[in-house]
């Protein structure tokens, strides 16, 4: 790999999402209904660019990785890659060289690994099935390990348990570099990581942008990390993108009623308080997905009649998009 530090690239889309929608039917019987739990996600990431999608549990971030991937075929809508329709790749080369070059990252290291198996063959596999040859098979995992500051020396002949959660999610983003991948889709790749060597990761990520040009689409419900790590953003809530834009104007100056709790909710100290507000958002979720208009609507305290029955378009105002009624008039012409 070539270490090279270049500033974001705003004239290259690597990937773009237009109206993506993905609905699950969730209950039996009669209680059978639809769940949009992604609508109308219009997004891009640019080259060289951390690009986060955040927003609480349940809000549909992970669903619009697994259609990036190829893992959920969506209900509706369109991904491209570099220009590309990804959806509806039909030829398995053009499969392979997608996956190629788009890898992921997941929340759980020691998912991510086998148990039973040594930690390099692991990764010498994974070249391999990649189609990376026996000779070059070797610089590349030791360039991959390069890249996350780790060598081989340190990860010969161990097996996952021997490491720590950070070294293992470091040795689980090295697999992912081995196929020069230029963008990776890190789903809450920290959530599962000890809360000191969270920063370690993320930084990870800003030190793969700029020395080695590889995008990265995070995912994640911590808005700290998100604004440490993030170039832009886009908050989610019940499936559907409700502000974006730079992370500083998002996140500093935020205009979407939502986006504004989000950023004045200060961790609840008492642990009982906090796990009665959890479970009033889980049922609060199925309700406000069934949502006919803005599904912020409920907990809004600017809500107005028209948010109860229509959905807000997307506005562009003060340098975002930003989805809500408030903002009607108020948009750039
Ligand atoms: N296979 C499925 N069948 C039915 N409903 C699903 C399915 N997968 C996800 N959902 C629902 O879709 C909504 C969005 O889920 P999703 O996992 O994408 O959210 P998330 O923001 O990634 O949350 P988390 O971080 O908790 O995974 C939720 O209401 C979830 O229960």
């Amino acid at each position: 790999m070539q270490e090279n530090k270049t500033a974001i690239n705003t004239q290259e889309k690597l990937l773009e999402t237009k109206k993506l929608q993905k609905v699950f039917v969730v209950g039996g019987g009669f209680a059978r209904s639809k769940l949009l739990a992604v609508d109308d996600v219009n997004f891009h990431i640019y080259k060289n660019e951390i690009f986060t999608l955040a927003g609480e549990s349940g809000c549909g971030k992970s669903t619009v990785s697994k259609m990036l991937l190829g893992f959920l075929e969506p209900t509706q809508g369109e991904v491209y890659y570099k220009g590309k329709d990804i959806v509806n790749l039909k030829k398995w080369e053009e499969k392979k060289e997608f996956m190629k070059e788009v890898q992921s990252v997941f929340q759980n290291p020691f998912e991510t690994f086998n148990p039973l198996r040594k930690v390099d063959r692991y990764l010498y596999d994974t070249a391999k099935q990649y189609g990376i040859t026996k000779n070059g098979n070797g610089k590349r995992v030791e360039e991959a390990l390069k890249a996350v500051g780790l060598s081989m020396t340190e990860v010969k002949g161990r097996y996952p348990n021997e490491f720590s959660g950070g070294q293992l999610q470091r040795i689980s983003v090295a697999r992912s570099l081995i196929t020069t991948p230029s963008l990776l889709v890190a789903d809450e790749p920290v959530s599962m990581v000890d809360a000191s060597l969270r920063m370690s990761i993320v930084n990870l990520f800003k030190d793969l942008r700029d020395k080695y040009n590889v995008s990265v689409l995070y995912i994640t419900h911590d808005l700290a990390t998100a604004y440490y790590v993030s170039d832009r953003i886009g908050i989610m809530f019940r499936g559907n993108i409700i502000e974006m834009g730079g992370v500083e104007e998002v996140l500093m100056n935020p205009k979407h009623p939502y986006t504004q709790m989000l950023k004045e909710s200060i961790p609840e100290p008492d642990p009982k308080k906090k796990w009665t507000e959890r479970i009033s958002i889980k049922e609060l979720e199925t309700e406000e997905y069934m949502r006919k208009g803005c599904k912020f609507a409920g907990r809004c305290p600017f809500v107005m009649e028209k948010c109860k029955d229509n959905m807000p378009p997307e506005i562009q105002t003060e340098n975002r998009m930003v989805r809500c009624w408030l903002y009607e008039n108020k948009g750039d012409k």
